[in-house]
């Protein structure tokens, strides 16, 4: 193969990173907002923050001597699609989502942390890797690592089944867009969910983990709650600086356990 985005000593066409700049980074950190890169960062050792390129902002860090880079993906499957692609050319194994949901469960509450077992598949993206019955399920032994390392913490946390939705309004059912339009076939959709006991939405897992398993690389989600969906279709902000700090900690503690226990990856 010839081009820009195959040479993995090239910038990447789209997060604008080469393997230089990567330092030998085998885990990355996967916000989706850009404004959230920053923040995590700075719970590693050494941060710097390396670009931005369209939604793609990434910093540098270490956790203990272990490399570790901090990348939003935008929101949404198509652009985590990309970004995982061109991690990968760089040398990228091992992946962490460090996102915000919405509980559409009653026990859960603001503020938990959501660590998936599994997503559906409500996104088009990963279609084009696998075909919609190959399950979208992350790495186990990342995920162990953050369900040790939230412990470990005390926080409160619930693991589970995830929806990731390609729109944030009717996807999710939403009434409060500007239209209040939700289409025929997703009327009922979020009953329908909580009855086959999913957990939340959010709207990147689903791929990440479809197209992790796809090229044979480990994927893992950990999100916090920022909104119930039982109560009401708004986002609450006054928890976000909490969920926030939380998932850089939690993400960082379990970089630490997975290195130990698995040694640094291929
Ligand atoms: O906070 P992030 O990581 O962006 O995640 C959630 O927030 C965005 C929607 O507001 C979607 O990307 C959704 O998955
Ligand atoms: O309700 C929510 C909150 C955050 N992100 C989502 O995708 N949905």
């Amino acid at each position: 193969m010839t081009g820009i985005i195959a040479d993995t000593k090239a910038i990447q066409y789209h997060i604008g990173l080469s393997t230089q700049m990567l330092c030998g980074a085998k885990y990355a950190f996967l916000p989706g907002d850009p404004d959230r890169v920053n923040p995590i960062a700075a719970f590693l050792d050494d941060a710097r923050e390396l670009t931005q390129h369209r939604e793609y902002r990434s910093a540098l860090g270490y956790v203990d001597d272990i490399p570790v880079l901090v990348m939003s993906t935008g929101i949404g499957a198509p652009s985590t699609g990309i970004a995982i692609e061109e991690l990968a050319r760089l040398g990228v194994t091992h992946f962490i989502r460090l996102g915000t949901t919405g509980a559409i469960q009653a026990h859960v509450q603001l503020g938990d942390l959501i660590i998936s077992e599994g997503a559906v598949r409500l996104e088009g993206t990963s279609g084009h890797y696998a075909p919609i019955e190959y399950p979208a399920v992350p790495s186990l032994a990342l995920t162990q690592k953050l369900v040790e390392a939230t412990k470990l913490r005390d926080y409160p946390y619930q693991t589970g089944i995830g929806c990731s939705s390609d729109s944030f309004w009717p996807g999710q059912e939403r009434y409060d867009s500007f239209s209040g339009y939700v289409p025929r076939h997703l009327q009922g959709s979020l009953e329908e969910w909580q009855r086959l006991g999913v957990l939340n939405f959010e709207m990147e897992s689903s791929a990440l983990f479809t197209i992790a398993r796809t090229f044979g690389l480990h994927a893992a989600s950990l999100c916090g709650v920022i909104a119930l969906r039982t109560q009401s279709e708004a986002v609450q902000q006054n928890v976000y600086a909490q969920v926030k700090e939380r998932l850089a900690i939690v993400a960082r503690d379990a970089v630490r356990l997975h290195h130990k226990a698995h040694g640094t990856p291929l």
